[in-house]
């Protein structure tokens, strides 16, 4: 009989993060604080007790306000930060856009990047060879081919990356806001793969702050707020929750009313 169940590409499981933060850099700033008998340093909670598992052929948003925790979930799950407390598992091949330009080196020209980066993604020779035109063609970069691309717009930078990232045809995609960067048709070009990569079947999990977009290519949002899981289940629900908590944030600076009402229940896949 056929498993109804859909296989795990993504297990996180009761993922813990947390950064130490320096007061004081200076020795001249350490002695201050020591005689004010101030903390040098302290122990931040960036992410706590979190949990979901990312069925294969699942597209889902990581959504929050700024310091959510969402940048650090992504770092985890990529495996490029380990977590402190939990684990993480991830089934096939990953690509990682997990910060802007991350992956290419700026001394080397746009062609030796795509081998480069290619490989960091698990291409070998003969597989970026055969990709080679529609990665350059994709990424629109023309003459630019074989200039070092620290000499690119950061436009043409993230297309270059965004395009040997979707054509190393990962299993699962991690998307760190990248798509805030570079010109809207390239925008709605990215959009449009995202959802054809989406609707072949493989999985994706992205951080970005526009809830229209998340709204276009996924179909379930991970809400985190303060390192927590808040919300886990439809993305309209996490999207509005976003604008929400935006509008909450803007009017506590604004000196404005107080709270809003309640978050929406929580979904069973949720925690607190
Ligand atoms: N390397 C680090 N050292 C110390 N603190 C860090 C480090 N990386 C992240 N943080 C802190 O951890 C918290 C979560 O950061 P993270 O980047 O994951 O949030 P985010 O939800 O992605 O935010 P944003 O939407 O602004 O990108 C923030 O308060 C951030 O300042």
């Amino acid at each position: 009989m056929p498993d109804a169940v859909p296989k795990a590409a993504v297990v996180v499981d009761a993922v813990t993060k947390r950064f130490t933060l320096r007061h004081a850099r200076s020795i001249k700033n350490m002695t201050v604080r020591a005689v004010r008998r101030e903390k040098l340093r302290e122990r931040f909670v960036a992410l706590e007790g979190v949990s979901a598992v990312i069925g294969v052929g699942e597209s889902v948003a990581l959504l929050g306000v700024n310091g959510s925790g969402k940048s650090t979930l992504l770092k985890i799950i990529s495996g490029v930060m380990p977590p402190d407390g939990g684990s993480v598992r991830v089934r096939g091949r990953v690509a990682g856009l997990i910060e802007v330009g991350a992956g290419l080196h700026p001394d080397l020209t746009g062609r030796e990047n795509v081998f480069l980066n290619g490989a960091i993604l698990g291409m070998d020779r003969e597989e970026t060879l055969r990709k080679f035109d529609a990665i350059v063609e994709f990424a629109d970069i023309g003459r630019f081919l074989d200039q070092p691309v620290r000499f690119y717009s950061s436009g043409m930078f993230m297309r270059l990356a965004f395009s040997i990232a979707v054509h190393t045809d990962p299993d699962v995609f991690l998307i760190d806001e990248v798509l805030a960067v570079g010109d809207p048709l390239f925008r709605d070009k990215c959009i449009q793969r995202l959802r054809a990569y989406r609707d072949s079947g493989r999985t994706m999990v992205i951080v970005a702050h526009d809830a229209k977009l998340l709204r276009q290519i996924c179909t379930r949002g991970i809400f985190l707020e303060n390192g927590r899981v808040v919300w886990d289940g439809d993305i309209d629900t996490a999207a509005d929750l976003l604008i929400r908590k935006r509008q909450e944030r803007r009017r506590a600076v604004q000196g404005g009313p107080g709270p809003v009402p309640a978050p929406p229940p929580r979904s069973a896949g949720a925690q607190s």
